[in-house]
């Protein structure tokens, strides 16, 4: 494997605050990650800096092993489709989709058109017309059609329903099958997404707090319940991520557990049950369920 990116003590600054803090990390090509992480913790920052549309406070960035910025080669083998995308007052769909080709050197007209039928997209209507989810299906289609080497999405189907959501997934699932390709993708939604990412990058405060492959993460922590007093046993001498108490029951997160573990916890009379990303995510951004379901 070939990294696509590598980034090496970067930071951004705007004024006091540290949108991005001594972040170190690489991307291999030809997979899907998640770049999670709460409101503010410095996705978009990142993209922005990884795509060259900004400027480091300090540290390096390689893209396709080149410093993005202004760099056209390299910028072309990349597509960034973020929900604030602003377009001129009098476009239509079909103007972006006409002037894609120049921007993309590997866009496909075949599978935009099939994409413009799925999403049912207007392409004869002004574009400062179209509703919230018919706005993003644009840049979904773009995404998609570009194939560019490496695509970010940034929060890209604000609006969508749930049924365009899916839509997305499947084609981004099919598509990446017969043109591999590197997606970084971010998101609030990150159980839906959970079975398409390979791997995860959590950012939190600027920093990353986890760069795991996906599989590794999903299996990294169980929660366990049963009495209190029983629960409590189990988990004295572990790692715990979090409690919850009701009357005399317990539930708590706990790290790996191995199947001498696993044996141990059901002859105390415990149930184990796995935790999943978001929950996970939730628990390691040390934020309440509730909390995080209204950031998204
Ligand atoms: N141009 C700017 N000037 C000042 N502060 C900024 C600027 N852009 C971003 N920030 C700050 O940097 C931090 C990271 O913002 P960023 O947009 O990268 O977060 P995010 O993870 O994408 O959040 P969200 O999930 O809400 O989109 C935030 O505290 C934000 O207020």
């Amino acid at each position: 494997m070939s990294a696509v990116v590598e980034v090496s003590h970067l930071t951004k600054n705007f004024r006091s605050v540290t949108a991005v803090d001594d972040v170190s990390f690489t991307v291999e090509e030809n997979m899907i990650y998640g770049l999670l992480g709460r409101n503010g913790a410095g996705k978009t920052t990142l993209m922005q800096l990884l795509t060259g549309q900004d400027f480091a406070t300090r540290g390096d960035i390689r893209v396709f092993g080149e410093n993005p910025v202004e760099n056209a080669p390299v910028l072309q083998l990349v597509s960034f489709i973020k929900e604030s995308q602003k377009y001129p007052d009098d476009f239509k769909p079909k103007h972006v989709l006409k002037s894609a080709p120049w921007f993309f050197p590997f866009w496909d007209a075949d599978f935009a058109e099939r994409l413009i039928d799925d999403f049912r997209l207007p392409l004869n209507r002004r574009i400062k017309k179209l509703s919230r989810g018919q706005l993003s299906s644009i840049g979904v289609i773009v995404g998609l059609a570009s194939r560019a080497p490496l695509t970010f999405f940034d929060e890209p189907y604000l609006g969508l329903d749930a049924v365009a959501r899916q839509i997305f997934y499947d084609r981004l699932l099919e598509d990446y099958g017969e043109h591999p390709r590197t997606v970084i993708l971010s998101t609030h939604l990150i159980d839906e997404v959970s079975n398409l990412l390979e791997h995860v990058l959590v950012i939190d405060e600027g920093k990353i707090i986890v760069d795991q492959d996906a599989d590794t993460l999903r299996g990294s922590a169980t929660t366990v319940v049963g009495t209190r007093t029983a629960v409590d046993a189990f988990v004295a001498d572990r790692e715990v991520l979090h409690r919850d108490y009701v009357g005399g029951l317990a539930s708590v997160t706990v790290g790996r557990l191995g199947q001498a573990e696993r044996l141990e916890a059901a002859d105390a009379g415990l149930e184990l049950s796995p935790v999943s990303l978001q929950q996970l995510i939730v628990r390691k951004t040390n934020v309440s369920q509730k909390e995080f379901e209204q950031s998204a």
